[in-house]
């Protein structure tokens, strides 16, 4: 599948392409931004996939987040995509309140809905986006689809934990790594998370449980399991107490022995990108080591 490039931008040591292409999966026209660093290393690139949160676009991170300067320090690609699928035409009945940024565009939360056609931003992110490029040009020198990771941040660190855990299991294409910033940890057990899986799925929040982090790392494949995941999430959070459910994660991972875990909660820190773009330089380093470029 080709990818139009709308823009190449000299960013860092490096290049930003400003893409979009036709997906099949969300069944339209979709955007996305790929850092490309100036490494000449041995064999393909490696990429990381950066999952933005509620009402982002691929460019708020690429802008704000900084990690291109670490892509090319450590010699990763960055793929950032969008959150959801544009220029959606709802079905009337559907009576959809296209004011509410935390649902419909701009919040696809990383899931298929049976309710609505083209959110199927599972398959995107994890099936079609990788495969389609990898088999474009810039497939000829990164490794899209095996030696990966994903890293989130919000919304996008609910997707990140629920993806790399659902490649632990085999049920997707495995990530090396994962990591998140302010990850919406326990979508099940929050306001955003639950009005997101009763708009998006006919069975609700029960249908949202298999995306759930929380209860995932909670359940018994999982237990006394060695994974590679990194979370950090600020204590003035304005989203802390009613959204993110940190503790509730922490918990699940203690209870069930699970090693390979760490959750930083800092102090002062809230959920902009000056929080995110203070720990990128940490969660790349993390990330660099895992994929084996340290
Ligand atoms: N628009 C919302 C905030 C939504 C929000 O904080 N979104 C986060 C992700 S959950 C974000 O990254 N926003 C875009 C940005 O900061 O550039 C509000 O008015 O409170």
């Amino acid at each position: 599948m080709s990818f139009n490039i709308i823009k190449e931008i000299s960013v860092c040591k490096g290049k930003l392409y400003k893409l979009t292409h036709e997906s099949t999966a969300v069944k339209g026209t979709m955007s996305l931004n790929l850092y490309v660093p100036s490494t000449a290393s041995k064999g393909k690139i490696p990429t990381i996939y950066y999952l933005s949160g509620l009402t982002c676009t691929p460019d708020n991170c690429t802008e704000k987040g900084f990690i291109q300067f670490q892509a090319d320090k450590f010699g990763f690609a960055v793929v950032y995509p969008d959150t959801s699928p544009r220029n959606v035409t709802w079905p009337e009945k559907a009576n959809v309140d296209t004011n509410n940024w935390a649902l419909g565009e701009g919040a696809g939360f990383y899931l298929n809905s049976d309710k609505f056609e083209n959110f199927k931003m599972f398959d995107y992110i994890c099936k079609e986006l990788p495969e389609s490029l990898s088999e474009s040009e810039f497939g000829k020198t990164i490794d899209f689809t095996e030696r990966k990771s994903v890293m989130g941040h919000s919304m996008g660190g609910m997707g990140a934990l629920a993806f790399y855990l659902k490649g632990i299991t085999n049920e997707i294409s495995p990530y090396v790594s994962c990591s998140a910033f302010a990850p919406v940890a326990n979508p099940t057990d929050c306001p955003w998370g639950v009005d997101a899986f009763n708009f998006y799925f006919k069975d609700g929040v029960k249908a949202g449980e298999s995306l759930d982090p929380t209860l995932i790392i909670k359940s018994d494949a999982f237990k006394g399991k060695k994974l590679d995941i990194l979370v950090t999430t600020g204590n003035s959070d304005p989203f802390f107490k009613s959204q993110l459910r940190t503790e509730k994660f922490i918990r699940a991972v203690e209870d069930n022995n699970i090693e390979g875990v760490s959750v930083n909660i800092e102090d002062g820190f809230d959920h902009s990108y000056f929080f995110v773009s203070t720990f990128v330089p940490q969660h790349c380093a993390f990330h660099a080591q895992k994929l084996g470029l340290i």
